[in-house]
């Protein structure tokens, strides 16, 4: 199984479990994630925690030994539409989501993180949209995410930089919600969160909930997704995914 999900003290984890690919995401992974929302909508908890086995990765984005198998634009858009369904049924859940991120996250993984309410980022990682770097968008509702997160300037650069940012920098551009040095630092802020009932962290949940659908953010992460499918079919795509597979295929 490439992912677990596990409940104790009300918090339901979802641990992506493919370290030896830095946890990229497969289509086991998208099922287990949705497996996970299932359980979720159904159960009486107080947070949802996604997190990743290991200490080198949380996520290094879509598994490109697969998906470069993906080709067209009518072959990527149906994976590409069903992560980011995952992602906007993960950002309404109607309790806190926090990204627990145990070590770097890269393009779909920075997507993934984005569309949690809270990112507790350890001190080592370092995460970044690099999706540009592969001639693509985001294209599971990151980048839509983003702009909802950030100010307007700060999400752009990210998006455009396409470069992984160290921990100091998230914080300081306000990604990172908490960078974490120990476990401590984890067990504090969970603490802190348990001092309002349950129940008012879902009553704010449901104001932002309310907020994303007049501004139409579904919306508008179909329109990021029929971006990024279109750009997938481009040869400056393909030629780059080639690239890392035949770097690392060479090491
Ligand atoms: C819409 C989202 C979009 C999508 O494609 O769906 C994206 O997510 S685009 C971004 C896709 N991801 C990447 O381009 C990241 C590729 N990986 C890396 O840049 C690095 O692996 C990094 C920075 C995550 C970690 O670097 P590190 O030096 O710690 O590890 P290695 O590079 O040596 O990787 C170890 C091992 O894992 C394989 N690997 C890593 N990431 C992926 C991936 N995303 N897909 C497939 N395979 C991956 C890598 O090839 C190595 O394999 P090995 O056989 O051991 O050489």
């Amino acid at each position: 199984m490439s992912y677990k999900i596990e409940i104790s003290e009300q918090i339901m984890t979802y641990t992506i479990d493919r370290p030896e690919i830095r946890n990229a995401i497969n289509s086991d992974v998208m099922a287990g994630f949705e497996e996970l929302i299932q359980k979720a909508e159904e159960s009486e908890i107080r947070y949802v925690v996604i997190t990743a086995t290991g200490t080198k990765a949380f996520c290094s984005g879509g598994d490109l030994s697969v998906f470069h198998e993906l080709k067209t634009e009518a072959e990527a858009y149906p994976m590409l539409k069903r992560m980011s369904e995952v992602l906007y049924r993960i950002k309404t859940l109607p309790v806190p989501v926090i990204a627990l991120l145990n070590g770097s996250a890269v393009g779909g993984g920075c997507e993934i993180a984005t569309a949690c309410d809270y990112r507790l980022v350890t001190a080592h990682a370092k995460c970044g949209f690099i999706q540009g770097t592969l001639a693509i968008t985001s294209g599971w509702g990151g980048g839509t995410y983003l702009f909802e997160t950030l100010p307007h300037d700060k999400a752009l650069l990210m998006l455009t930089e396409a470069r992984v940012y160290t921990s100091d920098e998230l914080e300081a551009n306000g990604w990172a919600t908490k960078v974490v040095h120990k476990e401590e630092d984890i067990h504090n802020f969970f603490a802190s969160m348990n001092k309002i009932r349950p129940e008012v962290h879902r009553a704010y949940k449901s104001i932002a909930k309310r907020k994303w659908q007049e501004n139409d953010l579904k919306g508008r992460v179909d329109a990021e997704v029929r971006k990024c499918a279109e750009l997938w079919a481009e040869d400056a795509h393909h030629e780059a995914v080639e690239s890392f597979l035949n770097k690392s295929q060479n090491t």
